[in-house]
């Protein structure tokens, strides 16, 4: 059997030492290639802990992190370091993550470094490619964050996470922050990711773009799993009281997706147009 991309065995992590320190887990969770799985819970139930632990930006204070079988710490360091890198992770804020003075072109292309591509045809080539997959016009490339719109800043911060050739993108709420136009261009371009064999965590607050993506769903609760499962079976037919009330919290229309059938008719290109005015 293929090894899951991304495994997390009884991982906890612990804020601090006291009686009342927040806990998360012993959690386990694994993700497929090509599977996107979305983790869901009130605030502060833990799931951007996991994620940072699962994207190799925070330590866990129990329990293994394995990327396709292996253990980074027990590889020699260019090996751990490659592994590590096969995981990227996007953020809800674009403007914090991207750096205010850098083009577009440098910061898609820094990744590209960072993994040793030197040949720079091959790098423009690249870059051209992230470009027309994220839907970003060529006279960007020279643009800083200041003058883009959200929309743009994001769809920049996911080419650049692509630009290390991930095996598996974490989104942490990275669809929250856009306007509706970006959400289903960007969550078109995810699930043809998928369709590449792409794994994905995913935490969102929303119940309705979940429904459209994920394969798999994770609900935590103050710190613990309390069900999991597919799509249908957490969403329909939750077997656990809390993920009962979560769903019954969210307003109908958004528990049975955003009703986009208007807007899924046109081309990803059209799409994108409409959300370009910054
Ligand atoms: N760096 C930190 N130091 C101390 N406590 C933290 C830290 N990060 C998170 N916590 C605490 O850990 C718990 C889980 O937080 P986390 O951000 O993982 O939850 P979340 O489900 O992602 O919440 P939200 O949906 O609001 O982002 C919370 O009680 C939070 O206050």
């Amino acid at each position: 059997m293929t090894k899951p991309l991304i495994e997390l065995r009884d991982v906890a992590i612990r804020y601090g030492r006291g009686a009342r320190a927040p806990t998360i887990g012993p959690c386990s969770l694994q993700v497929a290639a090509g599977e996107i799985v979305a983790l869901v819970g009130e605030s502060g139930s833990g799931k951007s802990s996991l994620a940072r632990v699962a994207a190799g930006l925070q330590q866990a204070d129990q329990g293994t992190v394995l990327l396709g079988g292996e253990i980074a710490a027990d590889l020699p360091r260019g090996a751990a370091r490659a592994l590590l890198r096969s995981v990227q992770m996007v953020f809800q804020d674009p403007s914090n993550s991207l750096n205010p003075n850098q083009t577009v072109a440098r910061t898609i292309r820094e990744p590209m470094v960072v993994r040793g591509l030197r040949d720079r045809p091959a790098m423009e080539r690249a870059l051209a490619g992230l470009m027309e997959l994220l839907g970003l016009p060529e006279r960007l490339l020279g643009a800083k964050p200041a003058s883009l719109s959200g929309g743009q800043k994001q769809r920049v911060a996911i080419a650049r996470a692509l630009a290390m050739e991930p095996r598996v993108l974490v989104c942490d709420e990275a669809l929250s922050a856009l306007d509706v136009v970006n959400q289903l261009a960007v969550a078109r371009r995810f699930e043809a990711l998928r369709g590449q064999g792409l794994g994905m965590l995913m935490v969102s607050h929303d119940l309705g773009m979940v429904r459209r993506l994920a394969d798999r769903v994770i609900v935590l609760r103050a710190g613990r799993i309390v069900e999991q499962g597919s799509v249908a079976q957490v969403l329909d037919e939750p077997a656990d009281a809390y993920t009962r009330a979560l769903v019954r919290a969210t307003p109908d229309v958004l528990r049975g997706g955003l009703d986009l059938t208007a807007l899924d008719t046109l081309a990803t290109q059209e799409i994108l147009e409409m959300g370009d005015h910054p």
